[in-house]
């Protein structure tokens, strides 16, 4: 609600609950705000580790682009706050956890599922773009699953307004497109990109350019070396729209909104999803 904005919230405004998972800069708490009774999500952060790291600005960035947004398929920050020595992340809470567990648990994921996980990940970027922000991370460790199983993009950390771009690299590469790899100037159809190697790898288990050497990730990438293998039997719909969006010429890539009206996606995508 509104008045969640301007107040200054501190820790003793929540009741913490049971760890919710650990990440790179501290660890997230299921938490619930005592006078609303509103269960959230609750990261901290270690102000030592921002610091040492030089990601405070990309932490300023993502809390200002997240205030502004507000969608069914992303998770909302409600807003931080923080004391001597950690910053606080008050999050939407996603009862379902993680996407990349249910994946891992499920192998890969049936063409309904995965069409209706792609649809949902399409609006949400749309209207992200439609606000000049690209998410540039799109991966399944960025993704969490609400509790009626819909999907939300989390983690802004590496999102930027399109005016102002910067290309350091961080984390997993199976995700960053040619452009990217190749260090040059990138736009809102970077995560057209992402978005189909999360299409191939909801479908497959694993992503499209995996190798065990980061260098023949780079080489795949930028050769766009898309094999489809013979097992899982995918069809050939799908395949099809990964071909679309996986293309090395940023401009050539698959539109978000033509992806909402691919055969593959009317035909699998449970639009209530
Ligand atoms: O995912 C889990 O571990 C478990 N889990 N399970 C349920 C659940 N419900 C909500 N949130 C969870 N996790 C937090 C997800 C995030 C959202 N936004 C973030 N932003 C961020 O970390 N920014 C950030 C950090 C450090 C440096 C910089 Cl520059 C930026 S993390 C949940």
């Amino acid at each position: 609600a509104g008045e969640d904005k301007q107040r200054r919230w501190t820790l003793n405004d929540f009741d913490i609950g049971k760890p919710l998972g650990r990440g790179k800069f501290g660890h997230v708490y299921l938490a619930r705000e005592k006078k609303s009774n509103h269960i959230v999500a609750l990261k901290v952060l270690f102000k030592s580790q921002l610091k040492q790291s030089q990601v405070e600005h990309q932490l300023r960035r993502e809390v200002e682009i997240q205030s502004h947004l507000r969608h069914p398929n992303i998770l909302r920050l409600y807003g931080y706050f923080y004391d001597q020595t950690r910053v606080y992340l008050i999050l939407e809470y996603a009862a379902k956890g993680e996407l990349y567990k249910e994946l891992q648990k499920c192998k890969f994921f049936s063409e309904k599922r995965a069409a209706t996980y792609i649809s949902s990940l399409a609006r949400a970027l749309i209207y992200c773009h439609g606000k000049h922000v690209i998410h540039r991370d799109i991966k399944p460790e960025n993704l969490l699953i609400g509790a009626q199983g819909e999907l939300k993009i989390a983690d802004f950390g590496w999102s930027v307004h399109t005016f102002n771009r910067r290309r350091t690299m961080c984390g997993t590469l199976d995700y960053l497109p040619p452009e990217m790899v190749e260090s040059v100037e990138h736009d809102a159809n970077v995560d057209i990109w992402s978005l189909g190697v999360l299409c191939y790898e909801f479908l497959y288990g694993v992503p499209p350019f995996e190798a065990k050497e980061h260098s023949d990730t780079y080489r795949r990438i930028i050769k766009v070396d898309l094999k489809f293998p013979p097992k899982p039997i995918i069809s050939s719909s799908a395949k099809d729209l990964i071909s679309q969006m996986l293309v090395k010429d940023s401009s050539q890539r698959l539109p978000l909104h033509k992806l909402l009206e691919h055969p593959w996606i009317i035909q699998n995508a449970d639009l209530s999803g």
